[in-house]
């Protein structure tokens, strides 16, 4: 009797070892590793990054939840990720954790130069009280034909992460801080990698598609603003936020430089102020810097990669672009059920 029960207790623990990597302190990296760590007790999860919040990629995002087409990912697809993200979002929006997580509604518009080719883009009706802009709300912009206006949310990555952190270490979840220099690094000590390193898996992976596209934004102090502006250029806009209103933007791509350029300061600036003229009279707080990890589309998918005489699962979800923050949690769906597979072809020995 006394020799079974602890080979029971044995077994019980080692049952719980599947050991999962995620690489990746992004909003992409712990989203993931939240779905993990709270859908599938019976893995282990470590969460490992060279840099956390608040000097990630995601911090620097304006947090807007709104989406543009990937061309390689069907649309069902590209709804289904956009939905479940801004259910979430929406959840949390109106829980009492908002303020600690760092997401509200925001409502404002989207403007376009030229009236596009679809009015009704497949977020459309998901997002809250979407609608054409009337003629009388458009003449406030004369060099826009068209509008859309609509309700949606803001994730600020400076609370979001931290959040997301304290929710991962609930669910058993651990953290470590170090560069990663090849998957290979993992291999003897983890049964499943999951890649979330953004821009990094252009080394990392050795992945060519990737590329930096860099943004600057400047914060704000202009608390009557509550409405947004978005030129569907990407190159300006207004987003009113908890603490600061975040206006941008530039999209550089293939410039890897981290500091505050004056010149684009001056000129968001500018043209921010031609939408919303009071800017002119706001003190900027701060400014930030990031490089998105530019991709024609995500990559989100699994493969086996040879290391070491094994073939070790490796899930990969990075090359998000400027849109992140809206699709992180969509993606991390199915970055789960991508672990979820690794996990029935594991061979039995190495749950055991
Ligand atoms: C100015 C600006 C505004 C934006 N606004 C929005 C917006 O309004 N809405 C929206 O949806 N998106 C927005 N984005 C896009 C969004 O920020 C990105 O898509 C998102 O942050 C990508 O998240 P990520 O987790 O993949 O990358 P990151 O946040 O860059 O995280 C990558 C992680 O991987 C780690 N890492 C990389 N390589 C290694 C390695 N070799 N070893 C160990 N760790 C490694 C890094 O240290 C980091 O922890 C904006 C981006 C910018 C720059
Ligand atoms: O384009 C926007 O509105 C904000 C954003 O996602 C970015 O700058 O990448």
């Amino acid at each position: 009797m006394s020799s079974k029960a602890p080979r029971c207790g044995l077994t019980f623990s080692r049952m719980k070892t599947v050991r999962v990597a995620v690489v990746g302190a992004g909003v992409i990296g712990f989203s993931t590793a939240v779905r993990i760590a709270e859908a599938l007790p019976i893995c282990s999860v470590t969460l490992l990054a060279e840099k956390f919040s608040p000097d990630t990629t995601s911090d620097v995002a304006a947090g807007i939840v709104l989406a543009q087409e990937f061309p390689d990912i069907p649309l069902e697809r590209q709804r289904r990720w956009f939905k479940d993200g801004f259910d979430h979002f929406f959840a949390i929006a109106h829980s009492e954790d908002a303020p600690e997580a760092g997401i509200m509604m925001c409502s404002g518009c989207q403007i376009f130069r030229e009236a596009p080719a679809n009015m009704k883009p497949y977020w459309s009706d998901i997002v809250i009280g979407y609608r054409p802009m009337t003629d009388r709300e458009l003449k406030r912009f004369p060099n826009h034909k068209f509008g859309q206006a609509f309700t949606t949310l803001k994730c600020e990555c400076s609370s979001y992460l931290p959040w997301l952190e304290k929710r991962f270490r609930k669910a058993g979840g651990r953290v470590e801080q170090r560069r990663v220099n090849s998957l290979q690094e993992l291999s003897n000590d983890f049964d499943i990698i999951v890649n979330c390193t953004g821009l990094g898996s252009k080394t990392l992976v050795g992945d060519d598609q990737v590329q930096p596209i860099r943004g600057q934004v400047l914060k704000m102090d202009a608390p009557w603003l509550k409405h947004f502006i978005r030129d569907v250029d990407g190159m300006t806009y207004i987003y009113p936020g908890i603490h600061s209103v975040t206006i941008g933007g530039t999209r550089q791509v293939e410039d890897m430089r981290l500091h505050v350029d004056e010149g684009d300061s001056r000129s968001i600036l500018e043209r921010c102020s031609r939408l919303e003229p009071s800017l002119r009279k706001a003190k900027v707080l701060y400014q930030s810097v990031g490089l998105r990890p530019g991709r024609r589309s995500p990559r989100v998918e699994r493969e086996l990669v040879q290391m070491g005489g094994r073939q070790v699962p490796v899930v990969h979800n990075y090359g998000h672009g400027g849109w992140g923050v809206s699709f992180s949690w969509g993606t991390s769906m199915d970055a789960l059920e991508l672990v979820r597979q690794c996990l029935q072809e594991i061979p039995l020995q190495a749950k055991l």
